[in-house]
């Protein structure tokens, strides 16, 4: 009987425990949810935070880093290979802008969800492939990325909406890729750089490129003059010949309608098309990667 008091503790102890637990509860009731309107586009904006500075203590090559835009294009891929809702992605400089089909009912169309998966995967994919594009340059602190959710119900909105992204692309590279010719070439400070530019309109640039530097802007790479399009593609594999779902980069405009005639399957909300890539030894890195071929290897095959 002596044992009486300690099992009554014992007792008293676990049904307060069960009580607490029932007591505590009603903190989930403060959640709230946000549900995305039904039949609009969906775009979540990824951009990266401070990296002004981060591309500096990377020693990223200016204006452009091939390795960097290389590795957000990798990251933005293994997003849209996960989320196969996501009919087009955009992405420039240190941001990327993932469309999800007007129909989407993907977590139930709740904000937060698609909104959080999408910038952790993107975040941690851009950490999980660093080395495979900085090689011997180490990750110095780990970067972050913050997202945004807009809906535009039309078709026209998405279409401006894109054209924006394209033409500040447009309009930044032709501002950097003159800014850090007169500096690194011209010996310009950056303020005496931003200076000469100041108050110049597209054509002073492309002049002072092309007279000061022998640099003819329309031949600068179409990865930096236009960003990247992630688009889905069955493609025939050039090996076995099978029919193969990628993520297929282009480097384009998409401001005029011809790309969007191309492309008839984005308005439609449908998430892939055929695509005929006829030069087999062109196809870009990021699609031998999803083929498991490397160049070495594809031409091995292709001879046979
Ligand atoms: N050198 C170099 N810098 C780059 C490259 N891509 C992006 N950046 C840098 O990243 C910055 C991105 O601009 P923002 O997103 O407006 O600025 P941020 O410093 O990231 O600041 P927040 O986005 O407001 O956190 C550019 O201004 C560049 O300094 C690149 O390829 N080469
Ligand atoms: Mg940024
Ligand atoms: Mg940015």
């Amino acid at each position: 009987m002596r044992y009486f008091p300690l099992i009554t503790n014992i007792i008293r102890n676990i049904s307060s425990s069960l009580m607490a637990k029932s007591k505590f509860e009603y903190v989930k009731q403060y959640e709230t949810e946000e549900k995305l309107l039904p039949n609009c586009w969906i775009v979540v904006r990824i951009d990266g935070k401070g990296f002004h500075k981060f591309s500096c203590k990377h020693t990223f090559t200016k204006p452009n880093d091939t390795r960097a835009l290389h590795l957000m294009n990798k990251a933005a891929a293994t997003v849209m290979q996960e989320y196969k809702d996501i009919v087009l992605s955009y992405g420039v400089s240190d941001e990327y802008s993932f469309i999800l089909r007007k129909e989407t009912a993907l977590y139930n169309r709740r904000k937060d969800k698609l909104m959080t998966y999408l910038n952790s995967l993107f975040t941690s994919s851009y950490v999980y492939f660093w080395k495979d594009y900085f090689h011997d340059v180490k990750l110095k602190y780990p970067p972050s990325f913050d997202s945004r959710v807009v809906l535009y119900p039309s078709n026209e909105e998405l279409r401006d909406y894109l054209n924006w992204r394209q033409a500040d692309c447009h309009i930044n590279n032709l501002y950097n890729t003159t800014f850090w010719a007169l500096v690194l070439k011209s010996g310009l400070t950056n303020i005496e750089a931003e200076q000469k530019l100041s108050g110049t309109v597209s054509s002073d640039k492309n002049e002072i490129l092309l007279s000061e530097f022998g640099i003819n802007y329309n031949n600068e790479p179409e990865l930096f003059k236009k960003g990247t399009i992630l688009l889905r593609k069955k493609i025939k594999h050039p090996v076995h010949e099978k029919q193969r779902h990628v993520i297929y980069p282009f480097h384009e405009d998409l401001i005029q309608d011809s790309f969007w005639k191309k492309n008839t399957n984005i308005l439609k909300g449908e998430v892939s098309q055929d695509y005929d890539c006829s030069e087999v030894d062109k196809l870009p890195e990021l699609v031998m990667q999803q083929l498991h071929l490397n160049n070495a290897l594809l031409k091995e095959d292709v001879k046979e």
